[in-house]
Parts: C-alpha cells; sequence; structure tokens
C-alpha cells in the first residue's frame, strides 16, 4: 500500500472554499476575518501571508474546521465543513494540522513509534511499509529508533508533519511550521514538502510570520490584511507586480519613497508612492545623477546591502559583489525599475 494519488476532481466543484466568511472573536470589535472569499486550489502550495495580527491563523483554523464562522461558510470539495459549535470533535477527517507547537508528540518515545502509533495494527505489514515511507520522505528514517525527546526542533517539527501524514489527508496546514527550524534546516523542510506534494497530489496550506520565506515554495500566495484578502497570486505575479503598496513591503525590504524623494533618482512619479526594490537600484561609475554618500555597507555573505544617503532621503541597494565599494565615500546610482502606489 503506497500513498495515494489524490488527482484534482473532475467536476468543477471548488477543492476548499471559504464562502463570505466572518469571524470576531469574544470581546473583540476588531474582526479576526471580514468577509473572506477565497478557493484552494487542489495539489497545490497555497501560503497565506500578512503582517502579524492580520488574521491569518484564524483564517486557517476557520477553513480547518477548528473555528466555527460567525457567518458564511467553509466547504470541502462541496461539503460544509462543521466547526466546533456543530462538531464535537472540530477539524475535517481528510484534512490535518500542524501548528509550531508540538505538543503532541510523545517525548519519551522513538520517532518510530510516534509515527506508526497511528496506524491500525490490522495490517502490521502495511503500518511497517507506510511508517518507513512517511519518514524517509521527510528525511527521517535514520533517527527512527531515536527518542524525539533527544531531537532539535526542526526535527520534531518533522515528527509531527509525519504523523500528519500517515493519515493520508488530502489537505495539509501548516501554521507557522518553519518557527523552530534555523536557515539550513528549513530549505531541507521547503524541499521535502514540495517533493511529498509533488509524489501524493497533497494539497498544502501554510501561514507563515517571514512571506519571504514561502516565496520559493508557495504556487499561489493569499495576501491577508486586517482580516480582509487585499489579493492573491502567484509568488512571482505578487512580487513583480504587486497591487498594494502592503504587499510590496511584505515580500521585499524595498525602498518606500514619496513622490518629491523620488526626483532625487530622477524618478517622475504620478502617485504619491515610489516603491524601489534593492535589487533594482544599480550602482553606475558616473553619469548626470547625484552622487550619493555611503552610509552604511552591510555584509550578507553572498552579497552586501549598501544603505546611502542624499540630505535627509536614503535607499539601500543590493550589491552582488563584495568588497567593491569598500574605498569609496559616495556613488552614483541608477533605477532600472520602481512602482508607484
Ligand atoms: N483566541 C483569540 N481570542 C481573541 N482574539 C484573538 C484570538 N486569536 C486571535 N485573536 C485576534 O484576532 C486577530 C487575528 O489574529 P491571528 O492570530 O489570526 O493573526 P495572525 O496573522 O496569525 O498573527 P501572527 O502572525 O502574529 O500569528 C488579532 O487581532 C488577534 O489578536
Amino acid at each position: 500500500m503506497g500513498l495515494c494519488i489524490f488527482t484534482p476532481m473532475a467536476d468543477s466543484t471548488p477543492f476548499l472554499q471559504a464562502i463570505s466568511v466572518n469571524k470576531v472573536y469574544p470581546g473583540k470589535q476588531q474582526s479576526g476575518v471580514k468577509d473572506v472569499n477565497v478557493t484552494i486550489q487542489p495539489g497545490k502550495i497555497t501560503a497565506i501571508i500578512g503582517e502579524s495580527g492580520s488574521g491569518k491563523s484564524t483564517l486557517l483554523k476557520l477553513l480547518f474546521g477548528l473555528l466555527s464562522p460567525d457567518s458564511g461558510e467553509i466547504r470541502f470539495q462541496g461539503e460544509r465543513v462543521w466547526g466546533p459549535v456543530e462538531k464535537l470533535i472540530p477539524g475535517h477527517d481528510a484534512m490535518k494540522m500542524v501548528t509550531q507547537h508540538t505538543d503532541d508528540l510523545n517525548l519519551y518515545a522513538k520517532v518510530w513509534d510516534n509515527v506508526a502509533s497511528l496506524m491500525p495494527n490490522t495490517n502490521l505489514k502495511a503500518k511497517q511499509e507506510e511508517s518507513e515511507k512517511v519518514l524517509r520522505q521527510l528525511n527521517m528514517f535514520h533517527l527512527a529508533d531515536k527518542r524525539v525527546a533527544d531531537l532539535s526542533g526542526g526535527e520534531k517539527q518533522r515528527v509531527a508533519i509525519a504523523r500528519a501524514l500517515i493519515k493520508r489527508p488530502q489537505v495539509l496546514l501548516l501554521d507557522e511550521p518553519f518557527n523552530q527550524v534555523d536557515t539550513t534546516f528549513r530549505d531541507g523542510l521547503q524541499q521535502d514538502i514540495r517533493h511529498i506534494v509533488k509524489q501524493t497530489g497533497i494539497t498544502v496550506i501554510i501561514v507563515s510570520h517571514d512571506p519571504t520565506e514561502v516565496l520559493s515554495m508557495a504556487d499561489e500566495l493569499i495576501v491577508i490584511q486586517n482580516g480582509s484578502i487585499l489579493e492573491s497570486g502567484s509568488p512571482k505575479k505578487l512580487y513583480n507586480e504587486p497591487q498594494n503598496l502592503y504587499t510590496a513591503r511584505l515580500l521585499s525590504n524595498c525602498n518606500v519613497l514619496l513622490r518629491e524623494e523620488a526626483r532625487a533618482l530622477r524618478i517622475k512619479a504620478v502617485k504619491e508612492k515610489v516603491v524601489i526594490y534593492p535589487e533594482w537600484i544599480k550602482p553606475v561609475s558616473s553619469g548626470e545623477n547625484i552622487d550619493w554618500t555611503i552610509k552604511e555597507i552591510l555584509f550578507k555573505g553572498s552579497h552586501e546591502a549598501i544603505y546611502l544617503e542624499y540630505g535627509p532621503i536614503e535607499v539601500h541597494f543590493t550589491n552582488h559583489e563584495p568588497g567593491l565599494f569598500d574605498n569609496y565615500s559616495h556613488l552614483n546610482v541608477r533605477v532600472a525599475k520602481y512602482l508607484e502606489f
């Protein structure tokens, strides 16, 4: 028995949908989420991104059925998903959710037992095969005999994901899965999750406090602000053509200048604000533009962030040849691209 391949449904029934969903927490005036309409595509990785408190986790819990909407509804393959108000055990059977808290792990049991114990004893061969398969998919098989208590935070997170996958859900919901994971492990875990999606056709919905960490991972991004969906689209589309300043700011540590300030970079903007991503500013050896004072150069390993100032105006850009400007006090730059809001 192998992991199921979930093929997208042939008919036009939306896979997982929030329809006009509202949720206000008791005692709060501001909405957790406000009139949210979202359709999740099957077999893809969708990331819900937004600043802290914007409603990301609330939306995830509503989709899963862990929270009941005040109005509106969640539909999974056309069927209503009931929340705790209507159903004793919240959460839809075909979905599994993993949060950053790995509380339900048995710390004193082996990794293997944490995962295999969720399979029935009726078919021991299948139990063995499935547990091994899931642990291999998450690169955890070599740690099968270790106690969970002896694992790192990132490894514990992998065990929690393995426990969710062994039940062969159609949807895996991940709330801040990389919080406990350092950068090296994060890249590995992201790759493994992408492979699992490709191999099994599972649908993944992920919430991340750092949107840039899911840029390379997600197929679709949903941007949420103050409980409302602002825009959605592929990471490339939202990065290159954001419709809102909020989205640009979430996805890039960008320069935001007032229209008048942008004139110092020879930009004649019509709208009030000008956004320039750090990689859109290029140093030039000489030219008719003004000389900017180099305020600070921050070494980042593969590149540098160079901070420039001209009177009260500050901009920063990415330099991919660290050390190149160490002996410079001033720089002349040009802007390859900008956005207006
Ligand atoms: N259990 C709760 N009771 C009352 N208010 C809540 C509860 N959970 C969330 N909220 C409020 O609802 C709003 C949205 O919270 P939510 O946790 O969904 O945001 P988030 O985008 O996931 O934030 P973060 O990135 O900080 O986790 C916030 O104003 C938050 O304070």
